[in-house]
Formats: structure tokens, C-alpha cells, sequence
């Protein structure tokens, strides 16, 4: 499974995080925002539409800037990809349209909260970036 997701960094390099609903797998913990990438969609293309989906915004796909990956297993064992882009331009006011609660956090402060577990070693990246 391949898998996209986005730091978006405002303006005071503070980077958004989402809390996942109920109805997931990831239920109640903190991950970057994105998802699955369909088959035949790129990679780009696929986070900018989830990004509309989730957040209301949009990001053009040359905003993206490839930042870091992760390899691991889903819960039920299936081999994941997890692609993190950076992006400081979009359109848009981010709204939780597929979360229960948004989080504007500085990058040291990310690993604070409890994050997906892939998510985890991504976050330790970014603090390291801000560092
Ligand atoms: N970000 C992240 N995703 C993970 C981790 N572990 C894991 O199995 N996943 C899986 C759960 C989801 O199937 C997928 C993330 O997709 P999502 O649920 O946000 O995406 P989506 O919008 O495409 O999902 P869907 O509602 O269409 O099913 O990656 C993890 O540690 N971090």
C-alpha cells in the first residue's frame, strides 16, 4: 500500500497534524494528513486530492517537495510505503472535514503528541530540519 501525506508549515514554521476519527484504524492518534494513493494516480496528485478531501484546501502538486519516507506494516499485515511532502503553499483555510481536531505544532513539539506509529520517525526528521 502506498500512502501520501503532507507537513504543511505556516508561516510561523509551525506544522499542521490531524487527530484521526473514530471509524479508522488509526482512531484517537495524530498523523500528518493524506492517504492512500489509488491505483494508476500519482503520487502528487493523489495528496493534493486528499488534501482537498480532508482539509479544504488547495495545494497545486509543484508545491510539494519530497521530504522523507517510511517502510512498515499496516495492522492487518499488509507492506506500507508512507511518503511525506513538505508544503508551505495553498489555498484555502484548512478545516477538519475528515478528523476530530487540527493541531498547528512547532516541529520539536510533534513527537509530544501521540502520533500513528509510522508517523513517528517522520516527525523526528522534520524536528531535526527546524532544528
Ligand atoms: N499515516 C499513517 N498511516 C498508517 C499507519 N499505519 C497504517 O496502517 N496506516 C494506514 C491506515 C490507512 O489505511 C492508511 C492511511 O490512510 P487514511 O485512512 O488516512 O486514508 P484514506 O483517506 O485513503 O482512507 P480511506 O478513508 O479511503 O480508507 O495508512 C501509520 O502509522 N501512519
Amino acid at each position: 500500500m502506498l500512502v501520501v501525506a503532507a507537513a504543511l508549515i505556516d508561516t510561523n514554521n509551525a506544522i499542521l497534524i490531524q487527530q484521526c476519527p473514530k471509524h479508522k484504524p488509526l482512531a484517537g492518534l495524530w498523523e500528518f494528513p493524506g492517504g492512500k494513493v489509488e491505483a494508476g494516480e500519482c503520487c502528487r496528485v493523489a495528496l493534493c486530492r486528499e488534501l482537498a478531501e480532508e482539509l479544504g484546501i488547495r495545494v497545486e502538486p509543484g508545491s510539494l517537495e519530497e521530504f522523507s519516507f517510511v517502510t512498515g506494516v499496516t495492522n492487518d499485515g499488509k507492506p506500507l510505503v508512507l511518503l511525506l511532502y513538505c508544503c508551505r503553499v495553498w489555498r484555502g483555510e484548512v478545516s477538519a472535514m475528515d478528523a476530530d481536531a487540527l493541531a498547528w505544532v512547532p516541529a520539536d513539539q510533534l513527537t509530544n503528541y501521540p502520533l500513528a506509529p509510522l508517523d513517528v520517525p517522520l516527525a523526528e526528521r522534520l524536528a531535526l530540519l527546524f532544528r
